[in-house]
């Protein structure tokens, strides 16, 4: 069954759960425009990445990231529990199964923050619930900035970041929509634009065949 099916009966304005897929270079914005999408939209959940990378200062073990040893990961990875799994940074970073599955079987959109070797795996599984929108900085010196005021890497983690940011880049025009994230409150209107358009694709209201079947019956 593809990722993000539904099974059983479709009922009037029932609707498939869409896969929002976000990537950028480190320090772009990805996560705070996708934290506070969901913090207004009460049917948008988060994918919860599990990561063998240490916590940051204030990161909470099952919210940010499930923080896995080596061994651990492994052994998931092993039992086919993730859908797609990469090494970045010298980490692994991979996408549980079992919750997203729930929520899209539930109708509900899942927010992915992955990098585009994620963002192709997931599309791959799952073309037609996927939408992939890449987030780019103004300009590197200001995603440096960023990155420098986040203040929670050390300049050696900052440099690497940098140094990687032109790999993320390069995969910008494998994605649906980008956003320039200069303006944060633009950014964060331009990918809420995206989330409620997208949810009114005819292919994720598989409710309307019948229904427009019905109304063609009509007297
Ligand atoms: N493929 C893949 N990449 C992920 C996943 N979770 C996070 N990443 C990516 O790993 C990179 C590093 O993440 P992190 O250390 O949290 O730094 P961030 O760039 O500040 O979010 C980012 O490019 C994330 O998009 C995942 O589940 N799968
Ligand atoms: N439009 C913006 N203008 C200025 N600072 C921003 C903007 N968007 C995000 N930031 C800040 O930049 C830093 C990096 O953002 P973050 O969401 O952690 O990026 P990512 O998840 O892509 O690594 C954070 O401190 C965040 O508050």
């Amino acid at each position: 069954m593809p990722v993000g099916s539904l099974s059983g009966p479709v009922f009037r304005g029932q609707r498939r759960g869409l896969m929002l897929v976000l990537s950028s270079p480190s320090g772009a914005g990805k996560t705070t425009l996708s934290r506070r999408l969901i913090a207004s939209n009460p049917d948008l959940v988060l994918s919860v990445s599990a990561t063998t990378r240490a916590p940051r200062p204030g990161e909470v073990d099952g919210q940010d990231y499930v923080f896995l040893t080596e061994k651990e990961f492994e052994r998931q990875a092993e039992n086919d529990e993730f859908y797609e799994y990469a090494r970045v940074f010298g980490h692994y970073y991979g996408t549980p199964k079992g919750p997203v599955e729930e929520a899209l079987e539930e109708g509900r959109d899942v927010v992915f923050d992955v990098d585009w070797q994620g963002g192709r795996a997931l599309a791959a599984g799952a073309p037609q619930d996927c939408v992939k929108v890449f987030i780019l900085p103004p300009s590197l010196n200001l995603l440096r900035d960023r990155l420098t005021k986040r203040a929670q890497d050390s300049d050696e983690v900052i440099n690497g970041r940098m140094a990687r940011a032109k790999a993320e880049i390069e995969h910008w025009d494998e994605y649906d929509y980008v956003i320039l994230n200069d303006d944060f409150s633009e950014a964060l209107e331009r990918l809420s634009l995206i989330l409620h358009a997208e949810r009114l694709r005819r292919v994720r209201h598989p409710w309307l065949s019948g229904f427009v079947a019905a109304l063609m019956e009509e007297g």
